[in-house]
């Protein structure tokens, strides 16, 4: 997939852009606080319809105004030439794509894979279990529709149950939630597990080619329960129930999954240096990349925020290399990439403002 041609309205600080996009690398170059994120958070919006960075999406519009508006051109590997347009308003957003409308977004989702290289990613290694989910989850759901009603459907079951066990429900009130819940849990976990086989061999794949020592790194489910079939779901559920009672909350199940994390064995958030875990943040955004790539047989937009410039200059090649020749990307930046790394179209970022140069 190719974005030719990317157009803002009204978003964020963007009053109005137009911008043509030649070739396969563009730099977005500018000091801080001028619009750089911005741009890549629309061009990801128009791929995953949501920001990368915020829930609230009117946060997108800009200040004063009743709407923004997201619109590209692209070549697609399927589709062929394809024109998707995104209106914002406060009380929601609409899709178009080739003047038609969007009804089931769902349908949308996955069409156009994006993966965002951002660098808050250190997270996906450092920080909770929820942020590794949400990776997880989003790779999974963004190919594959069962998974994304799956998730809905366990998330939707859940929010009943807990809302029960807060006013003290009765046992058959909880039991219906529980029935869905526990077929959800089943087929969850299940695809998860397949989900990070295929995932886990990209990682150790990438991990290898960016880092500097010849020391693997392993990414390996860790259920919250050992997987179940869902008769066993839901004896686990139903025994927990006192307990969860108490707690006035669902204590186990697949939302509280984890991945694990591992460099020659050993838990990466614990026991790997700096260097390792910057490099396996990066791995793991590749590994979504190779995955998404595989999956839709359709090359994913890569989006780089700031992520060139805190790579020591090794790193920095190998991850350039390991991107691969035939992937469009838009990187940003408060300075210019090295002369290594290739040809890029360069525009400069000011104020809202996108000036070639
Ligand atoms: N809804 C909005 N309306 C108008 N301006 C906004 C809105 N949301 C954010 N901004 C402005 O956008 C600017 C931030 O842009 P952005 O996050 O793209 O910065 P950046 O160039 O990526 O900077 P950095 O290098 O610090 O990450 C700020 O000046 C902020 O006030």
């Amino acid at each position: 997939m190719r974005l030719r041609r990317l157009t803002l309205q009204h978003f964020r600080n963007v009053a109005f852009a137009d911008l043509a996009l030649t070739g396969d690398r563009h730099f977005f170059v500018g000091s801080n606080a001028q619009g750089k994120t911005n741009l890549l958070e629309a061009a990801g919006f128009l791929f995953a319809l949501r920001s990368f960075r915020t829930a609230d999406n009117r946060a997108l519009i800009a200040h004063g105004q009743p709407e923004a508006a997201i619109a590209c051109e692209l070549t697609h590997e399927r589709r062929g030439d394809t024109r998707v347009l995104i209106k914002l308003r406060p009380g929601g957003k609409e899709v178009t794509c080739d003047g038609e409308r969007v009804p089931r977004l769902a349908d949308y989702l996955g069409h156009f894979p994006a993966v965002v290289f951002s660098s808050q990613d250190q997270l996906l290694v450092r920080g909770s279990p929820g942020a590794r989910r949400r990776w997880l989850d989003l790779a999974l759901a963004a190919t594959d529709a069962t998974y994304f009603s799956t998730l809905q459907a366990y998330h939707r079951a859940l929010a009943g149950r807990n809302a029960l066990l807060k006013r003290t429900a009765s046992a058959s009130e909880l039991l219906a939630f529980e029935h869905p819940l526990a077929t959800a849990a089943a087929s969850l976990t299940s695809l998860r597990a397949a989900g990070i086989a295929t995932l886990s061999t990209h990682v150790a794949e990438t991990y290898n080619r960016l880092a500097d020592s010849a020391e693997p790194a392993a990414l390996t489910y860790s259920p919250d329960t050992a997987p179940l079939d869902a008769p066993a779901w839901s004896a686990l559920f139903a025994k927990n129930r006192p307990r969860d009672l108490v707690m006035k909350t669902t204590l186990a199940g697949p939302h509280r999954d984890d991945c694990e994390l591992t460099v020659s064995g050993k838990p990466a958030r614990d026991f790997a240096s700096e260097g390792q875990q910057r490099s396996l943040a990066l791995a793991l955004r590749l590994a979504e990349v190779e995955y998404l790539a595989t999956r839709t047989g359709v090359q994913p937009l890569l989006l780089a925020d700031d992520v060139l410039g805190e790579l020591d200059p090794a790193r920095r090649r190998r991850f350039w290399t390991a991107l691969g020749e035939n992937r469009q990307v838009i990187a940003t930046g408060t300075t210019l990439p090295d002369a290594s790394l290739g040809t890029w179209q360069i525009f400069n970022v000011t104020t809202g403002s996108f000036a070639p140069s």
